[in-house]
């Protein structure tokens, strides 16, 4: 059996959260660049793999997993030595991780996400709507409400749900600066997961890059 391959761009927080589950269980994966805007995503080979052409992909001898959600759950299942970060056989901790994924997923990536960077590459806009500012404060809301009586957002231990929304909070943080006073626990969470051995290799170095590539083309479009 070979190594999973996994191909993605560092760039992006999905990509990131990934990396970081491979690095929590001591996983040794392949990683290969896929270049968005060189359309590497488009080629054939690609989207033998993953007609929706999306990253991150997972190449896992053969068996090809896309959706960062899918793929981070099964590397726990299939490949870590303890079940910590996705229990399996207590169904209401693994139901608190996927709803916790899902709000990843639907709120963090797809409505707040999206919706900064998207539009700075599609319709060149160069500023953070008020709409999405207000949005994005609300996911901070929710988040401070689900730490309010634990230190990991499912109970006291970390879990894939921490690695997902902290990847796509390292973003909105840059984008969306959150009030320490207003969101304490969101903050001193967030500190947890930067605090993590494989953080700034599997995350903050990707992050940096994307957050300046960002800047970098809506500085550009404002001369
Ligand atoms: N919910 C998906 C999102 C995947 C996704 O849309 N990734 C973006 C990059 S961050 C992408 O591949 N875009 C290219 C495309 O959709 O063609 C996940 O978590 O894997």
């Amino acid at each position: 059996m070979g190594k999973p391959i996994l191909y993605g761009m560092e760039i992006s927080t999905v990509v990131r959260s990934v990396l970081m589950v491979a690095k929590a269980i001591d996983l040794d994966i392949e990683y290969r660049e896929i270049d968005l805007f060189a359309g590497d995503h488009l080629k054939e080979e690609y989207l033998k793999m993953n007609p929706q052409h999306t990253i991150p992909t997972l190449d896992d001898n053969g068996e090809y997993l896309w959706e960062s959600h899918a793929i981070a759950p099964y590397l726990v299942e299939k490949y870590a030595k303890d079940d910590s970060l996705f229990p399996k056989n207590d169904i209401r901790k693994r139901a608190r991780i996927n709803q916790c994924l899902h709000f990843d997923n639907g709120v963090l990536y797809e409505r707040c996400i999206l919706n900064i960077v998207m539009p700075v590459y599609t319709e060149n806009k160069l500023t953070i709507s008020p709409e999405t500012i207000d949005n994005v404060n609300k996911a901070y809301e929710h988040m401070e409400k689900f730490l309010e009586k634990d230190l990991y957002l499912v109970r006291g231990s970390l879990t894939i749900a921490d690695l997902a929304c902290g990847a796509s909070i390292s973003a909105l943080f840059e984008f969306v600066p959150a009030d320490p006073a207003k969101y304490p626990k969101l903050h001193a969470w967030f500190e947890r997961i930067k605090a993590l051995p494989y953080y700034k290799e599997a995350n903050e170095k990707g992050n940096i890059a994307y957050i300046k590539k960002v800047r970098d083309v809506m500085a550009k479009g404002k001369q």
